[in-house]
């Protein structure tokens, strides 16, 4: 059967895990990311074979969050978070808030599972980073079988795949659809996040938003006095790549009306 080169997902760089070798680093007692490498783009409506809960009750939360409580939920979410970046960021910055990481990609999930583990076993008594977890799923096709209506306080989705071809235009994780899905899971006046160094796609993000009638976006000001805003520029793996190459950011953030 014929595959579009893009939907092969599963095709993956040089791996030196499976040659034997050990991925975490001996200096730091982290995983080595050049261990997890993946084709950047990975098809989000292809079938991919996901175990996903049939509704929100049935998530085993506390297989990700060992201390997590019966009458605690999660209310924030990297929604494509990559290689974890911004999601150690919200870990430190929200220790009373519990953060779930989301990303399609078998390595770079992979990845992000062991970071948050050499973390937390580096944290020792502290018990740092156990407000953090990663699940490998397609957001765009899973979100309201693992989060009940209203259940989120802020999503965040940073430098999004462009998918810059009109035709792969449906691939983008901000599209009219979804807007109705995400506003589902998120509680009346939470906020959604995005950020990206291509102002086409700010200016897709910008309208699509815009048009929906359940989010209105912040002012300018508003934006700018977050104490979230000033990360969203270089905590993520993609955001500090932008910097380094001192590409533009766009930013925007939007309110759940
Ligand atoms: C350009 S990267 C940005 C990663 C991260 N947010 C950052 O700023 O470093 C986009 C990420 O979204 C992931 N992704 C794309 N579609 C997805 C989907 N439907 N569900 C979950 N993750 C997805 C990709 O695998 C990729 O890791």
């Amino acid at each position: 059967m014929a595959r579009d080169s893009e939907d092969q997902d599963m095709e993956t760089e040089t791996n030196g895990a499976a040659e034997g070798l050990d991925p975490t680093s001996a200096v730091t007692g982290l995983p080595q990311k050049r261990f997890y490498r993946q084709r950047a783009h990975s098809n989000p409506i292809a079938d991919h074979s996901f175990d996903y809960p049939a509704r929100p009750e049935d998530v085993n939360w506390r297989a990700l969050y060992p201390s997590i409580q019966p009458d605690q939920k999660v209310t924030f979410a990297d929604i494509g978070c990559g290689y974890g970046g911004f999601l150690v960021t919200l870990g430190e910055m929200f220790p009373e808030k519990f953060s779930i990481g989301m990303e399609i990609r078998v390595k770079v999930s992979d990845y992000v599972m062991d970071r948050i583990t050499a973390l937390r076993h580096k944290s020792g008594e502290a018990g740092a980073y156990k407000n953090i977890a990663c699940l490998r799923t397609n957001a765009m096709k899973y979100l309201p079988n693992y989060f009940a209506k209203g259940q989120l306080e802020k999503m965040f989705f940073l430098y999004p795949d462009p998918h810059f071809k009109r035709a792969k235009h449906k691939w983008r994780i901000i599209n009219q659809a979804l807007l109705s899905e995400y506003a589902y899971v998120l509680k009346k006046g939470g906020l959604v996040y995005t950020m990206t160094d291509v102002e086409d796609l700010h200016q897709w993000i910008v309208q699509h938003m815009e048009e929906h009638p359940l989010y209105e976006r912040l002012k300018e000001e508003e934006e700018q006095s977050d104490p979230i805003t000033p990360k969203l520029y270089q905590s993520s793996e993609e955001g500090a790549k932008v910097v380094r190459n001192k590409g533009d950011h766009f930013l925007a953030i939007f309110r759940r009306l």
